[in-house]
């Protein structure tokens, strides 16, 4: 049976995502490991006055792929950017590169979605779910397709304590909510997507959720894999240790704290902080990919990226390990020195953002309106209010995920421990 690499060699990947936190890294990790892929076709959008070949020009320069680049300078060839827009009918690929996809690919790794907890309802289930339907039936016409894995969340169904490695019935069924949405003003989708969602928290899981139903659709017609990542965090390993490029999830939390700024948030030091290196992901999702396509399982497979049940690690270790790593190694322009506490107790937490927030922001700003300034520090707390406000569902209560098709991947017959793909 052909290795993870070994399979990947000669084959024609499409990658959508590929400029976004895990793209970039399967990118990397495809050509580092598999140097013998044909190629990667990635769906690319203009965007903030670039171009689609400057966007990937300003990538590949990047020090993420300076391994890459040391051992093939010429490894830029191997990319094939294909300009797509996900929100547009049809992705808004050409008619000639739909072609070019339909007759070369392999093996699609659908990794684009709208991550944000705030979205509103109408734009995240255009991105996470219809441009999702899109892709399968891109997918449907391709001519030598072996494997489409999709990139789900392990809290697309938060609104569970126990999460089996399966997709649960969604919601709502999205073709009815899509036709509805279709005709409603956005005022009106504002004011009934607290009782759409229901018990999830935001839209982003629950048009995570109506996607992996989506796609659990097409099991009939298509070889498909879902892999659900927790909170995906910095590198582990590779390309490097300690790399990331955004703010999202409990990384700006920890800058926040480093900075002196953040001092106090709500969270249960005791529930389990489920973060997983981005490379970890990336490892998997390459060993998903060459399982579905050579294993042909029956039915889709759903994967469960946790850390939680193999190595738990807790939120009051966290803050105990992030503020002793500042106070070590200090930020630069530090507000204050770092010192954070998280409680339970939203009174608490309220009495100490108004003592060690609002009160220092006032006084900082009132400084600075004296020296002729503008002042910035309430709404730099406002600001980090708001995305600590969305975060503290997630840092707040535990989940079970149950791994047990992670094991087989691992152990199993098919066990795909190599050295370049450890998780
Ligand atoms: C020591 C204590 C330890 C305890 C620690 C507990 C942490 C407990 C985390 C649990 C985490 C679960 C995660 C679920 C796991 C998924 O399933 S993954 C999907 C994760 N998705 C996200 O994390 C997206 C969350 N972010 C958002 O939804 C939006 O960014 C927000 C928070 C609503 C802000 O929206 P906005 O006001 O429009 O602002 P936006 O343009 O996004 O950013 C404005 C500025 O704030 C910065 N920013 C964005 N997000 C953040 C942030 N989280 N923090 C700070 N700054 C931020 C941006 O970089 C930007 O900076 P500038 O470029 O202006 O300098
Ligand atoms: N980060 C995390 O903690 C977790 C992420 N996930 C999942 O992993 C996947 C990747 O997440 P991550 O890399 O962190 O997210 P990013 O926000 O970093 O990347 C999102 C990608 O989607 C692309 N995209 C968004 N909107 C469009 C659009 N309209 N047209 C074309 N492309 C678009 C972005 O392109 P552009 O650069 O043009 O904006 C970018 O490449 C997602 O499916 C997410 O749900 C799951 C669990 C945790």
């Amino acid at each position: 049976m052909a290795s993870i690499t070994e399979y990947y060699a000669g084959k024609s990947v499409l990658i959508t995502g590929a400029t976004g936190f895990m793209g970039k890294v399967l990118v990397e990790k495809l050509l580092w490991s598999c140097p013998d892929v044909k190629a990667l076709y990635i769906l690319v959008r203009p965007k903030a006055g670039q171009s689609m070949e400057q966007r990937v020009s300003h990538m590949m320069k990047c020090k993420l792929f300076d391994r890459v680049r040391e051992a093939n300078p010429d490894f830029h060839k191997k990319i094939i950017p294909i300009s797509s827009e996900l929100t547009q009918p049809g992705l808004s690929i050409s008619p000639e590169d739909v072609e070019k996809l339909s007759a070369c690919i392999n093996i699609v790794f659908h990794c684009a979605a709208t991550i944000r907890f705030d979205e509103p309802l109408k734009h995240a289930l255009q991105l996470n779910v219809i441009a999702t339907q899109e892709l399968l039936s891109l997918a449907q016409r391709m001519h030598h397709l072996e494997a489409f894995i999709h990139i789900s969340t392990a809290y697309a169904n938060c609104n569970r304590k126990h999460i089996d490695e399966v997709i649960y019935p969604p919601p709502v069924e999205p073709k009815k909510l899509i036709e509805s949405l279709e005709w409603m003003d956005d005022g009106i989708v504002q004011d009934i997507t607290p009782r759409l969602i229901g018990d999830r928290p935001n839209t982003y899981t629950y048009t995570k959720a109506l996607a992996e139903y989506v796609v659990q659709q097409e099991q009939d017609k298509l070889n498909i894999g879902i892999i659900r990542p927790s909170i995906v965090g910095a590198s582990w390993q590779e390309p490097f240790p300690g790399w990331i490029d955004n703010f999202n999830g409990p990384s700006g939390v920890f800058i926040a704290a480093g900075k002196g700024i953040l001092r106090t948030m709500r969270a249960n030091n005791d529930a389990v902080a489920d973060l997983i290196p981005v490379d970890v992901v990336v490892n998997l999702t390459l060993a998903v990919g060459w399982y579905t396509a050579v294993h042909r399982p029956k039915t889709t497979l759903v994967y469960n990226c946790t850390s939680g049940g193999i190595n738990p690690f807790h939120w009051g270790e966290i803050e105990h390990h992030v503020i002793s790593s500042f106070k070590r190694n200090p930020l630069e322009q530090a507000f204050r020195r770092p010192n954070a506490n998280i409680t339970s107790n939203y009174l608490i937490n309220q009495y100490w953002i108004l003592v060690s927030h609002k009160f220092p922001a006032l006084i900082y700003d009132l400084f600075l309106r004296l020296c002729g300034q503008k002042p910035q520090m309430m709404r730099i707390f406002n600001r980090l209010h708001k995305a600590i406000g969305l975060l503290e569902y997630f840092s707040s209560q535990d989940w079970e995920w149950n791994s047990d098709n992670i094991s087989m991947l691992m152990t199993g017959p098919a066990g795909y421990k190599g050295a370049h793909y450890s998780i």
